[in-house]
């Protein structure tokens, strides 16, 4: 399956265009979002997932197009997790998952067979008998990625679903979706940009409503090479000069002074080497040049 998304843009009130002119293709397999606090992640999920009509452009589930009439057939195809969900508070993480799965029209001993299969891929099984309201976050977002995954949709869109996770969980919950992902397509939100490098290898990135990239990982790595240094110094001043200077990814305290990792198209004016380049320096490229 692939969804085309063609000249896309959303305003709300007061002029703020959430997405402006955004024109992409997402292929199967795991398809990366990401972008800074209000680049609009959200927005493009919520039109991708029928819930928010565009104000202009148009996009297409292989060839049905998103309309009214056609949302039915659209969203039996889709699995949403959403950034914020509350599910029913009073009742187990069971009784709501299998009252979801009923809704959805899920067979009852098929049902019971991918709830069990998705409580154990996350790790939730032995919570399974918690009322919902005595979750932590953590767990509230897993069930929440459960329910999206129930009806094994064709079109997957988890926005953010690796948040409050601790990092194990984060792996079998990015292992998970890369493996759910195979003959289906996967749409990961996030602004952690190692979860991404370890799951996509497309992606787009989003910022204030504008498309800056989308292709590639390994593209996108191309672009920034020869614009990364690492810069070694032991001066306190050199440091705050790079900071004002500089797009600066990373600083390491080592025994003797200070490693900073700086994005710049030029060679920065203190002694550094050229580094290679992650996919964190990337973004931090493709978001400020
Ligand atoms: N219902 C709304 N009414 C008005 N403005 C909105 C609404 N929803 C989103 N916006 C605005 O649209 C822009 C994009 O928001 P969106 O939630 O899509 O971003 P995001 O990339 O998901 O951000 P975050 O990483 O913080 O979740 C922001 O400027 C936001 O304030």
């Amino acid at each position: 399956m692939s969804i085309q998304i063609e000249n896309v843009t959303v305003a709300f009130q007061k002029g703020v265009k959430a997405l402006d002119d955004i024109s992409f293709t997402i292929p199967s397999g795991v398809y990366g979002l990401l972008g800074e606090n209000g680049a609009g992640k959200t927005t493009l999920m919520r039109v991708l997932a029928t819930l928010l009509g565009p104000d202009s452009g148009e996009v297409r589930m292989n060839d049905l197009l998103y309309r009214e009439r056609n949302y039915p057939s659209i969203q039996k195809k889709i699995g949403y997790l959403p950034q914020e969900l509350s599910l029913y508070p009073n009742l187990t993480v069971r009784e709501c998952l299998e009252y979801l799965g009923a809704m959805s029209g899920i067979a009852e001993g098929e049902c019971r067979k991918r709830i069990d299969y998705y409580l154990e891929k996350t790790s939730l099984e032995e919570h399974q008998k918690k009322k919902m309201k005595q979750l932590s976050g953590g767990m509230k977002r897993r069930v929440g990625l459960v329910q999206a995954l129930l009806n094994e949709p064709e079109f997957l869109i988890v926005d953010e679903p690796t948040t409050g996770l601790d990092p194990e969980e984060r792996i079998r919950i990015r292992n998970l979706l890369v493996e759910f992902a195979v003959g289906r397509t996967v749409l990961f939100s996030t602004h952690v940009v190692e979860d991404l490098a370890a799951a996509c290898s497309q992606l787009s990135v989003l910022k204030k409503g504008k498309m800056l990239y989308s292709g590639s990982v390994s593209e996108l790595l191309k672009l920034a090479d020869g614009h990364a240094w690492i810069c070694k110094t032991e001066e306190e001043q050199q440091v705050r000069l790079l900071e004002q200077k500089y797009h600066v990814s990373s600083k390491q305290i080592l025994e003797d002074g200070m490693t900073i990792r700086v994005i710049s198209p030029v060679k920065p004016e203190v002694p550094c080497s050229p580094a290679k380049v992650t996919l964190e320096d990337a973004y931090i490229y493709v978001s400020n040049f």
